[in-house]
Protein backbone atom coordinates (compact mmCIF):
# COMPACT_ATOMS: atom_id res chain seq x y z
CA UNK A 1 0.00 0.00 0.00
CA UNK A 2 1.26 3.51 -0.80
CA UNK A 3 1.80 6.05 1.73
CA UNK A 4 1.14 9.76 0.81
CA UNK A 5 2.43 12.63 2.03
CA UNK A 6 0.16 16.11 0.89
CA UNK A 7 2.02 19.25 0.10
CA UNK A 8 -0.55 22.35 1.22
CA UNK A 9 -0.27 25.11 -1.27
CA UNK A 10 -3.57 26.15 -1.72
CA UNK A 11 -5.07 25.47 -5.28
CA UNK A 12 -1.39 24.41 -5.59
CA UNK A 13 -1.50 21.43 -3.14
CA UNK A 14 -0.08 17.66 -4.28
CA UNK A 15 0.23 14.48 -3.31
CA UNK A 16 3.62 12.63 -2.83
CA UNK A 17 2.85 8.87 -3.59
CA UNK A 18 5.28 6.62 -1.90
CA UNK A 19 5.85 3.08 -2.28
CA UNK A 20 6.92 -0.38 -3.33
CA UNK A 21 5.80 -1.08 -7.31
CA UNK A 22 4.02 1.85 -7.29
CA UNK A 23 5.33 2.93 -10.84
CA UNK A 24 2.65 0.54 -12.16
CA UNK A 25 -0.23 3.24 -10.75
CA UNK A 26 1.24 6.00 -12.78
CA UNK A 27 -1.33 6.04 -15.65
CA UNK A 28 -4.42 6.02 -12.38
CA UNK A 29 -2.51 8.51 -10.68
CA UNK A 30 -2.21 11.48 -13.59
CA UNK A 31 -5.72 10.57 -14.49
CA UNK A 32 -6.96 10.91 -11.09
CA UNK A 33 -5.09 14.06 -10.90
CA UNK A 34 -5.40 15.63 -13.88
CA UNK A 35 -8.43 14.03 -15.59
CA UNK A 36 -7.96 16.25 -18.94
CA UNK A 37 -4.69 15.32 -19.42
CA UNK A 38 -4.80 12.90 -22.79
CA UNK A 39 -1.49 13.48 -24.01
CA UNK A 40 1.99 13.33 -21.77
CA UNK A 41 5.65 13.77 -22.86
CA UNK A 42 7.54 11.33 -20.34
CA UNK A 43 10.60 13.03 -19.78
CA UNK A 44 13.84 10.54 -19.02
CA UNK A 45 17.62 10.35 -19.82
CA UNK A 46 20.43 7.81 -20.50
CA UNK A 47 20.26 6.41 -16.96
CA UNK A 48 16.93 6.08 -15.71
CA UNK A 49 15.35 5.34 -19.36
CA UNK A 50 16.81 2.33 -19.91
CA UNK A 51 15.51 0.77 -16.76
CA UNK A 52 12.06 2.15 -16.37
CA UNK A 53 10.52 3.98 -19.20
CA UNK A 54 8.93 1.51 -21.43
CA UNK A 55 6.88 0.68 -17.55
CA UNK A 56 6.08 4.10 -17.36
CA UNK A 57 4.89 4.38 -20.95
CA UNK A 58 2.89 1.44 -20.47
CA UNK A 59 1.41 2.41 -17.41
CA UNK A 60 0.14 5.68 -18.82
CA UNK A 61 -1.00 3.90 -22.04
CA UNK A 62 -3.02 1.28 -20.24
CA UNK A 63 -4.84 4.50 -18.42
CA UNK A 64 -5.92 6.28 -21.86
CA UNK A 65 -2.95 8.76 -22.19
CA UNK A 66 -1.31 8.70 -25.27
CA UNK A 67 2.42 8.94 -24.08
CA UNK A 68 5.44 9.89 -26.04
CA UNK A 69 9.22 10.32 -24.65
CA UNK A 70 12.25 12.04 -24.95
CA UNK A 71 15.51 10.88 -23.80
CA UNK A 72 17.50 13.62 -22.70
CA UNK A 73 22.32 12.88 -21.51
CA UNK A 74 22.39 11.76 -17.94
CA UNK A 75 22.77 13.52 -15.08
CA UNK A 76 23.83 16.95 -14.47
CA UNK A 77 24.72 17.96 -18.05
CA UNK A 78 21.17 17.60 -19.37
CA UNK A 79 20.62 20.91 -17.55
CA UNK A 80 21.18 23.77 -20.13
CA UNK A 81 19.16 25.74 -22.12
CA UNK A 82 19.78 23.70 -25.21
CA UNK A 83 18.20 20.68 -23.56
CA UNK A 84 15.39 22.79 -22.83
CA UNK A 85 14.80 23.31 -26.55
CA UNK A 86 15.26 20.10 -27.69
CA UNK A 87 12.31 19.35 -25.76
CA UNK A 88 10.17 21.98 -26.40
CA UNK A 89 10.32 20.60 -29.88
CA UNK A 90 9.49 16.78 -28.32
CA UNK A 91 6.30 18.93 -26.48
CA UNK A 92 5.32 20.17 -30.14
CA UNK A 93 6.09 16.41 -31.79
CA UNK A 94 4.24 14.70 -29.29
CA UNK A 95 1.16 17.44 -29.09
CA UNK A 96 1.23 18.56 -26.57
CA UNK A 97 -1.58 21.15 -25.77
CA UNK A 98 -2.24 23.23 -22.40
CA UNK A 99 -4.05 20.15 -21.02
CA UNK A 100 -1.51 17.87 -21.56
CA UNK A 101 1.66 17.09 -19.29
CA UNK A 102 4.90 16.52 -18.96
CA UNK A 103 6.43 13.43 -16.87
CA UNK A 104 9.91 13.52 -15.26
CA UNK A 105 11.21 10.09 -14.88
CA UNK A 106 14.64 10.11 -13.46
CA UNK A 107 16.56 12.16 -10.93
CA UNK A 108 16.73 15.61 -9.95
CA UNK A 109 18.87 16.52 -13.49
CA UNK A 110 15.76 15.46 -14.80
CA UNK A 111 12.81 16.24 -12.99
CA UNK A 112 14.55 20.07 -12.80
CA UNK A 113 15.09 20.44 -16.53
CA UNK A 114 11.92 18.36 -17.55
CA UNK A 115 10.04 20.34 -14.63
CA UNK A 116 11.64 24.16 -16.12
CA UNK A 117 10.38 23.06 -19.76
CA UNK A 118 6.57 22.00 -18.17
CA UNK A 119 7.39 25.74 -16.82
CA UNK A 120 7.41 27.45 -19.94
CA UNK A 121 6.02 25.42 -22.53
CA UNK A 122 3.02 27.24 -23.80
CA UNK A 123 3.65 29.60 -20.79
CA UNK A 124 2.96 26.32 -18.58
CA UNK A 125 1.70 23.05 -18.68
CA UNK A 126 1.00 20.47 -15.84
CA UNK A 127 3.98 18.49 -14.89
CA UNK A 128 4.48 14.94 -12.51
CA UNK A 129 7.64 14.31 -10.81
CA UNK A 130 8.74 10.44 -10.82
CA UNK A 131 11.94 10.20 -9.03
CA UNK A 132 13.90 7.86 -9.60
CA UNK A 133 16.81 8.46 -7.53
CA UNK A 134 16.99 8.65 -3.28
CA UNK A 135 18.16 12.60 -3.76
CA UNK A 136 15.32 12.68 -6.11
CA UNK A 137 13.08 11.46 -3.92
CA UNK A 138 13.40 12.80 -0.84
CA UNK A 139 14.33 16.38 -1.99
CA UNK A 140 14.62 17.48 -5.87
CA UNK A 141 10.95 15.70 -6.35
CA UNK A 142 9.38 18.64 -4.14
CA UNK A 143 8.98 21.84 -3.50
CA UNK A 144 8.57 23.22 -7.44
CA UNK A 145 12.19 24.73 -7.62
CA UNK A 146 12.64 23.70 -11.64
CA UNK A 147 15.79 25.18 -13.83
CA UNK A 148 18.85 24.86 -15.65
CA UNK A 149 22.54 26.10 -15.22
CA UNK A 150 24.52 28.35 -16.94
CA UNK A 151 28.46 28.08 -17.22
CA UNK A 152 29.13 30.40 -14.48
CA UNK A 153 26.49 28.12 -11.75
CA UNK A 154 23.89 26.22 -10.87
CA UNK A 155 20.40 26.28 -11.18
CA UNK A 156 20.80 30.39 -12.30
CA UNK A 157 17.67 29.97 -15.23
CA UNK A 158 14.03 28.65 -13.05
CA UNK A 159 11.29 28.74 -12.06
CA UNK A 160 9.11 28.22 -9.33
CA UNK A 161 6.47 25.39 -10.59
CA UNK A 162 4.60 22.80 -8.72
CA UNK A 163 4.46 19.34 -9.80
CA UNK A 164 0.79 18.43 -9.72
CA UNK A 165 1.56 14.84 -7.94
CA UNK A 166 4.80 12.95 -6.94
CA UNK A 167 5.18 9.08 -7.41
CA UNK A 168 7.81 7.52 -5.74
CA UNK A 169 8.42 4.24 -6.15
CA UNK A 170 11.18 3.11 -3.81
CA UNK A 171 12.10 -0.62 -5.56
CA UNK A 172 13.52 2.12 -8.34
CA UNK A 173 16.40 2.86 -6.44
CA UNK A 174 17.70 -0.75 -6.56
CA UNK A 175 19.47 -0.20 -9.90
CA UNK A 176 20.86 2.81 -8.74
CA UNK A 177 24.77 3.13 -8.56
CA UNK A 178 26.04 2.99 -5.05
CA UNK A 179 27.63 6.18 -5.78
CA UNK A 180 24.20 8.57 -6.27
CA UNK A 181 22.88 6.40 -4.06
CA UNK A 182 25.13 7.96 -1.01
CA UNK A 183 25.16 11.42 -2.60
CA UNK A 184 21.21 11.26 -1.96
CA UNK A 185 22.30 10.59 1.87
CA UNK A 186 23.93 14.25 1.46
CA UNK A 187 20.13 16.01 1.32
CA UNK A 188 19.00 12.91 3.68
CA UNK A 189 21.60 14.19 6.22
CA UNK A 190 20.42 18.12 6.21
CA UNK A 191 16.92 17.81 6.59
CA UNK A 192 17.94 15.62 9.89
CA UNK A 193 20.28 18.79 11.12
CA UNK A 194 17.93 21.25 10.21
CA UNK A 195 14.61 20.00 11.93
CA UNK A 196 14.94 16.13 13.24
CA UNK A 197 17.22 15.03 16.22
CA UNK A 198 15.74 11.61 15.49
CA UNK A 199 15.94 11.06 12.04
CA UNK A 200 20.08 12.31 12.58
CA UNK A 201 20.09 9.92 15.79
CA UNK A 202 18.37 6.97 13.71
CA UNK A 203 21.28 7.70 10.41
CA UNK A 204 24.17 7.40 13.12
CA UNK A 205 22.54 4.17 14.73
CA UNK A 206 21.71 2.92 11.97
CA UNK A 207 23.96 3.35 9.23
CA UNK A 208 24.65 -0.12 7.56
CA UNK A 209 20.44 -0.75 7.36
CA UNK A 210 20.88 2.77 5.39
CA UNK A 211 23.78 2.04 3.11
CA UNK A 212 22.05 -1.27 2.41
CA UNK A 213 19.17 0.50 1.07
CA UNK A 214 16.44 -1.83 2.93
CA UNK A 215 13.38 -1.54 1.28
CA UNK A 216 11.46 -0.97 4.62
CA UNK A 217 13.65 1.73 5.75
CA UNK A 218 13.41 3.30 2.19
CA UNK A 219 9.76 3.80 2.42
CA UNK A 220 9.81 5.05 6.25
CA UNK A 221 13.56 7.23 5.25
CA UNK A 222 11.57 8.98 1.93
CA UNK A 223 7.64 9.58 3.87
CA UNK A 224 10.01 11.33 6.53
CA UNK A 225 12.13 13.45 4.49
CA UNK A 226 9.02 14.51 2.17
CA UNK A 227 7.52 15.59 5.43
CA UNK A 228 9.83 17.67 6.27
CA UNK A 229 10.90 19.11 2.81
CA UNK A 230 6.59 19.27 2.57
CA UNK A 231 6.12 21.35 5.85
CA UNK A 232 9.17 23.69 5.02
CA UNK A 233 7.70 24.60 1.12
CA UNK A 234 3.91 25.04 2.68
CA UNK A 235 5.29 27.36 4.65
CA UNK A 236 7.24 29.44 2.84
CA UNK A 237 6.64 28.52 -1.48
CA UNK A 238 8.98 30.89 -3.17
CA UNK A 239 11.53 30.99 -0.27
CA UNK A 240 10.67 34.75 0.84
CA UNK A 241 12.04 33.68 4.18
CA UNK A 242 11.81 29.88 6.08
CA UNK A 243 12.44 28.11 2.53
CA UNK A 244 16.21 29.20 2.83
CA UNK A 245 16.87 26.85 5.63
CA UNK A 246 16.22 23.81 2.88
CA UNK A 247 19.48 25.85 1.08
CA UNK A 248 21.80 24.27 4.31
CA UNK A 249 25.29 23.45 2.96
CA UNK A 250 24.62 24.79 -0.63
CA UNK A 251 26.61 28.11 -0.34
CA UNK A 252 29.62 26.67 -0.45
CA UNK A 253 28.20 23.62 -2.16
CA UNK A 254 27.25 25.24 -5.21
CA UNK A 255 30.07 27.01 -5.16
CA UNK A 256 32.17 23.67 -5.24
CA UNK A 257 29.84 22.14 -7.62
CA UNK A 258 30.62 25.39 -10.21
CA UNK A 259 34.23 24.48 -10.14
CA UNK A 260 34.41 20.69 -9.59
CA UNK A 261 31.26 19.33 -10.66
CA UNK A 262 29.68 17.93 -13.55
CA UNK A 263 27.83 21.81 -14.86
CA UNK A 264 28.42 22.58 -18.41
CA UNK A 265 31.29 24.41 -18.78
CA UNK A 266 32.17 24.16 -22.59
CA UNK A 267 30.63 24.22 -26.38
CA UNK A 268 27.02 22.20 -25.64
CA UNK A 269 27.56 19.13 -27.08
CA UNK A 270 30.98 18.94 -25.87
CA UNK A 271 32.40 15.93 -23.84
CA UNK A 272 31.02 16.15 -19.82
CA UNK A 273 33.66 16.28 -17.28
CA UNK A 274 34.02 13.97 -14.25
CA UNK A 275 33.63 15.65 -11.07
CA UNK A 276 31.69 15.63 -8.15
CA UNK A 277 28.13 14.70 -7.43
CA UNK A 278 25.34 17.41 -6.33
CA UNK A 279 25.51 15.75 -3.34
CA UNK A 280 28.91 14.88 -2.82
CA UNK A 281 29.14 19.06 -2.45
CA UNK A 282 26.36 19.17 -0.66
CA UNK A 283 28.02 17.20 2.24
CA UNK A 284 31.45 19.41 1.95
CA UNK A 285 28.77 22.54 2.35
CA UNK A 286 27.66 21.17 4.93
CA UNK A 287 31.13 20.77 7.03
CA UNK A 288 31.72 24.07 6.03
CA UNK A 289 28.42 25.17 7.39
CA UNK A 290 29.00 23.44 10.93
CA UNK A 291 32.99 24.84 11.07
CA UNK A 292 31.58 28.92 10.20
CA UNK A 293 28.85 28.16 12.58
CA UNK A 294 31.52 28.05 15.11
CA UNK A 295 33.46 30.85 14.15
CA UNK A 296 30.44 33.39 13.94
CA UNK A 297 29.10 31.82 17.44
CA UNK A 298 25.64 30.31 15.73
CA UNK A 299 26.92 27.10 17.30
CA UNK A 300 25.31 26.06 20.36
CA UNK A 301 26.15 22.25 20.41
CA UNK A 302 29.81 21.87 20.67
CA UNK A 303 29.92 18.64 19.53
CA UNK A 304 27.70 18.78 16.02
CA UNK A 305 30.79 19.56 13.86
CA UNK A 306 32.67 16.30 14.97
CA UNK A 307 29.62 14.48 14.92
CA UNK A 308 28.45 15.92 11.51
CA UNK A 309 31.87 14.84 9.85
CA UNK A 310 31.33 11.39 11.56
CA UNK A 311 28.39 10.70 10.07
CA UNK A 312 29.30 11.66 6.87
CA UNK A 313 32.16 9.82 6.65
CA UNK A 314 30.82 6.63 7.54
CA UNK A 315 28.32 7.00 4.85
CA UNK A 316 31.07 7.55 2.48
CA UNK A 317 30.45 11.29 1.66
CA UNK A 318 33.07 13.28 1.11
CA UNK A 319 34.16 15.90 4.26
CA UNK A 320 37.18 17.75 2.47
CA UNK A 321 37.75 19.27 -1.09
CA UNK A 322 40.14 17.48 -3.56
CA UNK A 323 43.53 18.21 -3.25
CA UNK A 324 44.52 21.65 -5.27
CA UNK A 325 40.87 22.83 -5.75
CA UNK A 326 40.90 26.47 -7.05
CA UNK A 327 39.12 28.10 -3.64
CA UNK A 328 39.36 31.71 -5.53
CA UNK A 329 37.28 30.09 -8.18
CA UNK A 330 34.93 28.50 -6.03
CA UNK A 331 34.91 31.86 -3.95
CA UNK A 332 34.40 33.48 -7.23
CA UNK A 333 31.05 31.15 -7.83
CA UNK A 334 29.58 31.36 -4.80
CA UNK A 335 29.04 35.43 -5.19
CA UNK A 336 26.18 33.84 -7.76
CA UNK A 337 24.15 32.16 -4.58
CA UNK A 338 20.68 32.87 -4.93
CA UNK A 339 20.27 33.67 -0.74
CA UNK A 340 22.24 36.79 -1.45
CA UNK A 341 21.16 40.28 -0.68
CA UNK A 342 22.85 43.74 -2.06
CA UNK A 343 26.02 41.48 -2.57
CA UNK A 344 26.00 39.83 0.68
CA UNK A 345 25.88 36.10 0.72
CA UNK A 346 23.48 34.87 3.32
CA UNK A 347 24.53 31.96 5.65
CA UNK A 348 22.67 28.78 7.08
CA UNK A 349 24.60 27.45 9.84
CA UNK A 350 23.47 25.00 12.51
CA UNK A 351 22.97 26.10 16.10
CA UNK A 352 22.09 22.54 17.32
CA UNK A 353 20.37 18.93 15.64
CA UNK A 354 17.72 20.04 14.59
CA UNK A 355 17.75 23.82 14.78
CA UNK A 356 19.72 26.69 12.11
CA UNK A 357 19.86 30.13 11.99
CA UNK A 358 19.65 32.80 8.94
CA UNK A 359 22.39 34.82 9.05
CA UNK A 360 24.76 37.79 7.13
CA UNK A 361 27.23 37.90 9.78
CA UNK A 362 29.86 35.79 8.44
CA UNK A 363 33.63 37.61 8.28
CA UNK A 364 35.06 37.29 5.19
CA UNK A 365 38.23 35.97 7.03
CA UNK A 366 36.58 33.14 8.63
CA UNK A 367 35.16 31.92 5.31
CA UNK A 368 38.79 32.07 3.40
CA UNK A 369 39.59 30.00 6.72
CA UNK A 370 36.96 27.55 6.68
CA UNK A 371 38.14 26.72 2.60
CA UNK A 372 41.74 26.95 3.64
CA UNK A 373 41.21 24.11 6.31
CA UNK A 374 38.35 22.40 4.10
CA UNK A 375 41.71 21.78 1.33
CA UNK A 376 43.50 20.46 3.78
CA UNK A 377 43.61 16.93 3.76
CA UNK A 378 42.40 14.40 6.44
CA UNK A 379 44.96 13.20 9.21
CA UNK A 380 44.17 9.79 10.00
N1 LIG B 1 14.70 21.21 -7.39
C1 LIG B 1 15.16 20.93 -6.20
O1 LIG B 1 14.55 21.26 -5.18
C2 LIG B 1 16.44 20.18 -6.09
C3 LIG B 1 16.83 19.66 -4.85
C4 LIG B 1 18.03 18.95 -4.77
C5 LIG B 1 18.80 18.76 -5.90
N2 LIG B 1 18.38 19.27 -7.09
C6 LIG B 1 19.16 19.03 -8.31
O2 LIG B 1 19.11 17.63 -8.56
C7 LIG B 1 20.26 17.25 -9.31
C8 LIG B 1 20.88 16.02 -8.70
O3 LIG B 1 19.92 15.00 -8.77
P1 LIG B 1 20.31 13.47 -8.55
O4 LIG B 1 21.25 13.33 -7.41
O5 LIG B 1 19.04 12.75 -8.54
O6 LIG B 1 21.19 13.12 -9.81
P2 LIG B 1 20.90 12.95 -11.37
O7 LIG B 1 19.57 13.39 -11.75
O8 LIG B 1 22.09 13.55 -12.02
O9 LIG B 1 20.93 11.36 -11.53
C9 LIG B 1 22.08 10.66 -11.14
C10 LIG B 1 22.46 9.56 -12.14
O10 LIG B 1 21.68 8.40 -11.88
C11 LIG B 1 21.04 7.94 -13.08
N3 LIG B 1 19.80 7.32 -12.64
C12 LIG B 1 18.69 7.95 -12.20
N4 LIG B 1 17.83 7.06 -11.69
C13 LIG B 1 18.38 5.86 -11.84
C14 LIG B 1 18.00 4.55 -11.46
N5 LIG B 1 16.90 4.32 -10.75
N6 LIG B 1 18.80 3.52 -11.79
C15 LIG B 1 19.98 3.74 -12.43
N7 LIG B 1 20.42 4.95 -12.76
C16 LIG B 1 19.63 6.00 -12.46
C17 LIG B 1 20.94 9.16 -13.93
O11 LIG B 1 20.88 8.82 -15.28
C18 LIG B 1 22.24 9.90 -13.59
O12 LIG B 1 23.31 9.37 -14.34
C19 LIG B 1 21.18 18.44 -9.30
O13 LIG B 1 21.09 19.09 -10.55
C20 LIG B 1 20.62 19.32 -8.22
O14 LIG B 1 20.91 20.67 -8.45
C21 LIG B 1 17.23 19.97 -7.21
O1 LIG C 1 14.12 23.24 -2.35
C1 LIG C 1 14.91 24.09 -1.93
O2 LIG C 1 14.56 25.23 -1.61
C2 LIG C 1 16.37 23.76 -1.83
O3 LIG C 1 17.18 24.65 -1.60
C3 LIG C 1 16.77 22.33 -2.00
C4 LIG C 1 18.20 22.13 -2.49
O4 LIG C 1 18.59 20.84 -2.05
C5 LIG C 1 18.35 22.14 -4.00
O5 LIG C 1 19.66 21.79 -4.35
C6 LIG C 1 17.90 23.39 -4.72
O6 LIG C 1 17.85 23.16 -6.12
C7 LIG C 1 18.82 24.56 -4.52
O7 LIG C 1 18.18 25.68 -4.99
P1 LIG C 1 18.89 27.06 -5.37
O8 LIG C 1 17.78 28.04 -5.22
O9 LIG C 1 20.01 27.26 -4.39
O10 LIG C 1 19.38 26.89 -6.75
ZN1 LIG D 1 20.48 20.27 -2.98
Amino acid sequence: MARTVRVELGERSYRIHIGSGILADLGHIVRETLPRATRALVVTDEGAGPHYLDRALAALRAAGIEAGSATVPAGEPAKTLSEAARLYEACLDTGLDRDGCVVALGGGAVGDLAGFVAATFLRGVDFVQVPTTLLAQVDASIGGKVAVNLPRGKNLVGAFHQPRAVVADVTTLATLPAREYVAGLAEVVKHALLRDRGLFALLEDETSAVLARDPALLEDLVERNCRIKGAVVSADEREGGLRAILNLGHTVGHGVEAVLGRVEKGEPGATPREGLLHGECVSIGLIAAAWLSRRAGVLAQDDLPGRLEDLLRRLTLPVRLPPGTDLAAVREAMRYDKKARAGRLRWVLPVRVGQVQVTEHVRDEDVEAVLADLSRPLSG
